[in-house]
């Protein structure tokens, strides 16, 4: 086995599958792609990345799932939250909604007021379309022929359809494609999926590039820490069958593991704030105390309903006949139960008389409760879910052991303007459900309860429910050297450390207003482009003094 090469990429999700596929476009460079979970094209893992659905198979496994948990504290009633982290080929990207969302214009903004030039919507816009294949009409913001596939499913629930019309009947505009200049309203999702089966970013990225000799992927494999040599990422130390291994990167480490996973690697490493590695046993190399802070999420509360008439998804005696046929509605046409990633629909809306969307509504067609079952019950569902939350948590080391679950603050409600957005959201989402056209579908209110009315009412029963939307960002931020929690600069360098950069959700300024996998893959995309034509620069810089001494023999 090859133990050096010019790259090396920690981490199938959508950051690394990007960027192993952009930089082994070039055969001349040698590219190692190590992950820690098993390749999806293994038996039975294929099966169940296909289907939108599968994720329910997935999550409840430690093989496939991180199993990292939120520890709230007093603010969410010292409740400990469940938070699946996806451990294989496509990372979360290979269990999750699959929901395609690039954010608003303003969230760049925000990036490059932050001190990082560069990001702005019309820097990145291009990007995003370089990665996609619209399975729609010609519009000036997407793209087509790339390997993203973005598409709408065969089918939809008639849940979905009632919702939609519903949020209509309460006066918000119907939008079927969020990634235009509106934001606001609701319709059906766009999502990752190619003719009804689902595009996790390793199927979209990563499989195409398997074949190429100078790529070499490395899966069931850890990365326990990065080596650095006095200032500058040399390798990485992995564990693969049992066994330690070192190898080394010639030009760099490139950091993939996700925004909770690519922290404690880079404390593990002795990168973070210096006391707080020395209290866990770690030997500092570099002081960069932004490591691991300035996390967010989206948290989410949500409303849920009976469905009297049964047609949500669950596993119940009238449902009988069309759960026994949705493996061969399934096979057969891409439609039915299977086909659903059970957040069909979806939509944005305003609460503080701004215009800019700060809350996102996701409808699921069925209740969701253990993810290992589906539900006897007959019910449906919005979670309400921040869109750009006032507080921050923080990721921090349990220990100096790379197996150790690292702790996860999110410190909801830190700031009390998040519970007050919340609410508000919340009670956009409870008149939705109140309109006429989902009169005939709709049973009682089950959770949080009808009873919970007032500010103060609403306030202790969402501590009771707020989870996790699933989309950490901020904990490696990007940001110029002047600012004391700046992990890597707008290049995605790390500060202070040569030849390593982060490249995931990490690196979020400030988090998108929206799902986080596309804006993840459009930063992979940027990070290809940047060391693509670093290593041309320097080449060329490299070929220059060689000229010259030629010229000099000849003379
Ligand atoms: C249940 C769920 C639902 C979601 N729904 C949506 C949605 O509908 N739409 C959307 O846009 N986003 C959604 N997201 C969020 C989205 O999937 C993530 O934002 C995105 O996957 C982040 O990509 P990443 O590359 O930063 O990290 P990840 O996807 O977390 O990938 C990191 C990879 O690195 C590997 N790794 C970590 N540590 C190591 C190590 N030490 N050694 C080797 N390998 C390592 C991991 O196993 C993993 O494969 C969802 C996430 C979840 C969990």
């Amino acid at each position: 086995m090859t133990h050096s090469f010019d790259y090396i990429v920690i981490g199938s999700g959508p950051g690394g599958s990007v960027l192993a596929n952009r930089l082994s476009a070039d055969p001349a460079v040698s590219v190692a792609l190590i992950e820690a979970g098993p390749s999806d094209r293994k038996w039975p893992v294929n099966i169940k990345t296909i289907m939108p659905v599968g994720n329910i198979f997935l999550i409840p496994h430690a093989r496939y799932n991180w199993q990292q948990q939120l520890t709230g504290g007093d603010a969410i009633d010292g409740r400990v939250i469940g938070f699946p982290r996806g451990k294989l080929f496509g990372g979360c990207s290979a269990i999750n909604g699959g929901v395609y969302i690039r954010g608003q214009e303003e969230d760049y903004a925000s990036w490059v007021q932050a001190g990082n030039p560069g990001w702005g919507w019309d820097d990145v816009l291009p990007v995003f379309k370089r990665l996609e294949n619209y399975h729609g009409p010609d519009k000036s913001w997407h793209g087509k022929g790339a390997e993203l596939d973005v598409e709408k499913p065969a089918s939809f629930n008639p849940i979905t359809t009632a919702i939609i019309d519903a949020a209509v009947e309460a006066g918000h505009y119907h939008n079927e494609d969020f990634a235009a200049e509106r934001k606001d309203g609701f319709g059906r999702y766009d999502l990752n999926q190619r003719r009804g089966t689902r595009l996790s970013a390793a199927r979209a990225f990563l499989h195409p590039a398997l074949g190429r000799s100078n790529l070499s992927v490395f899966d069931e494999t850890l990365v326990r820490r990065i080596i650095t040599d006095d200032g500058r990422a040399t390798g990485v130390e992995i564990e693969r069958a049992g066994k330690r291994e070192i190898m080394t990167a010639r030009n760099e480490v490139l950091v993939c593991a996700g925004a909770t996973n690519s922290p404690q690697l880079l404390m593990l490493s002795g990168i973070g704030d210096r006391d707080a590695l020395s209290k866990v046993g770690v030997d500092p190399v570099h002081h960069l105390p932004g490591v691991g802070a300035h996390l967010q999420d989206h948290p989410t509360v949500h409303i849920s309903v009976e469905n009297p008439t049964g047609e949500s998804y669950a596993n119940s005696r009238s449902a009988l006949l069309r759960n026994a046929l949705a493996p061969f509605k399934y096979a057969l046409k891409r439609e039915g139960m299977f086909a659903s990633n059970v957040a069909e629909c979806g939509g944005f809306v305003c609460t503080d008389g701004s215009g800019r969307p700060d809350i996102q509504l996701t409808f699921l067609v069925g209740l969701k409760g253990n993810a290992r079952v589906v539900p006897s019950n007959h019910g449906f569902m919005a979670l309400i879910q921040l869109l750009r939350p006032n507080s921050e948590g923080r990721v921090r080391l349990a220990s100096n052991r790379a197996e150790d679950k690292p702790i996860i603050e999110p410190n909801f409600f830190d700031d009390p303007r998040d519970m007050a957005t919340l609410i508000a959201g919340f009670r956009e989402a409870r008149r939705i459900f109140a309109q006429p056209a989902l009169a005939a579908m709709r049973g009682k209110e089950i959770e949080p309860g009808a009873e919970h009315v007032s500010d103060q009412e609403l306030d202790k029963a969402l501590r009771k429910i707020v989870n996790t939307a699933y989309h950490p960002t901020g904990t490696c931020k990007m940001g110029p050297a002047s600012d004391p929690l700046a992990v890597v600069d707008d290049r995605l360098r790390v500060h202070g450390i040569d030849g390593l950069r982060v490249v995931d959700a990490s690196v979020m300024p400030s988090i998108i207003s929206g799902n986080t996998s596309a804006p993840t893959m459009m930063i992979a995309q940027r990070a290809a482009d940047f060391i693509l034509e670093e290593r041309k620069t320097h080449s060329s810089q490299a070929a220059e003094p060689a000229r010259v001494a030629e010229t000099e023999l000849q003379s």
